[in-house]
């Protein structure tokens, strides 16, 4: 298997003179978190990273040091980063392989939740697998005003996580074919449910919560020190 982070982000809600996922917790970079979260499990043999072209970070992280990880320049959308980080993988590696597509932004990945994931992943690789957790709230819509049009029955409703996997030829053509429909996606999954696919939500886990805004960091540095202390 082949890990694909996109890490061509800035991370403007972050609203920080770096990209959040050069952010330090705990003395080190949330993207070396992402890739050695991967990287935990042998199924994946190589990490293949997508920066932004102007990075100039990325080469202090550990993981530039790291003989399995590679990096390519990503692109201006996160489909478009995954993309470039696919036909890389595409230059070496058999078009049955599966693509493991995890977050830079998502540092506290817990190898048994990857393990259930990769487990589904090799169960079925033609249907793919996303990590995803139930909604526990009672959920809402509502109009451009914020006036309350319905309850969403929280039964049929989950949050994508990631990683998320798939065939790499597979993959690439849903992403290929989303692009030319000039289709908005955020994550792999919607690329391959636009062809017909139904992939495997496979139980995450909270720590493997996203970094998208400060008030996340908190909760975040919690999940990495439990994880650290073996807590978790
Ligand atoms: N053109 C892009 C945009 C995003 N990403 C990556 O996709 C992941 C999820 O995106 P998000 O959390 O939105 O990160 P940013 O785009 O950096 O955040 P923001 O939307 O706040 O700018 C991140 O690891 C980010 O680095 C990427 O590789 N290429
Ligand atoms: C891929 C993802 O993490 C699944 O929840 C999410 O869609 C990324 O969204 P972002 O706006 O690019 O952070």
């Amino acid at each position: 298997m082949i890990g694909i982070i996109p890490a061509a982000g800035i991370g403007s809600r972050m609203g920080l003179e770096i990209p959040k996922q050069y952010l330090r917790i705990h003395e080190r970079s949330i993207l070396d978190y992402s890739i050695a979260a991967l990287l935990a499990d042998a199924r994946i043999q190589e990490v293949i990273v997508a920066l932004h072209p102007d990075d100039t970070l990325f080469v202090s992280t550990e993981a530039a040091n790291d003989p399995r990880v590679h990096s390519v320049i990503g692109g201006t959308t996160r489909a478009k980063s995954v993309q470039n980080a696919l036909e890389h993988a595409a230059l070496q590696a058999e078009k049955n392989t599966l693509v493991v597509v995890h977050d830079a932004a998502r540092p506290g990945l817990p190898p048994d939740a990857l393990a259930r994931l990769l487990d589904q992943a090799e169960r079925d690789p033609q249907r793919g697998c996303v990590m995803a957790l139930p909604v526990r709230d009672t959920l809402k819509s509502a109009s451009s005003q914020w006036h309350i049009t319905g309850t969403v029955d929280r039964q049929t409703v989950w949050q994508a996580q990631t990683p998320q996997v798939f065939l790499l030829e597979a993959l690439h053509h849903a992403l290929q074919h989303a692009e030319r429909a000039g289709s908005q996606i955020t994550d792999e999954s919607s690329a391959i449910e636009a062809l017909g696919g139904r992939p495997k939500l496979v139980l995450g886990s909270r720590a493997a919560m996203k970094v998208t805004d400060p008030d996340d960091l908190p909760l975040v540095s919690f999940y990495l020190s439990q994880q650290q202390q073996g807590d978790l």
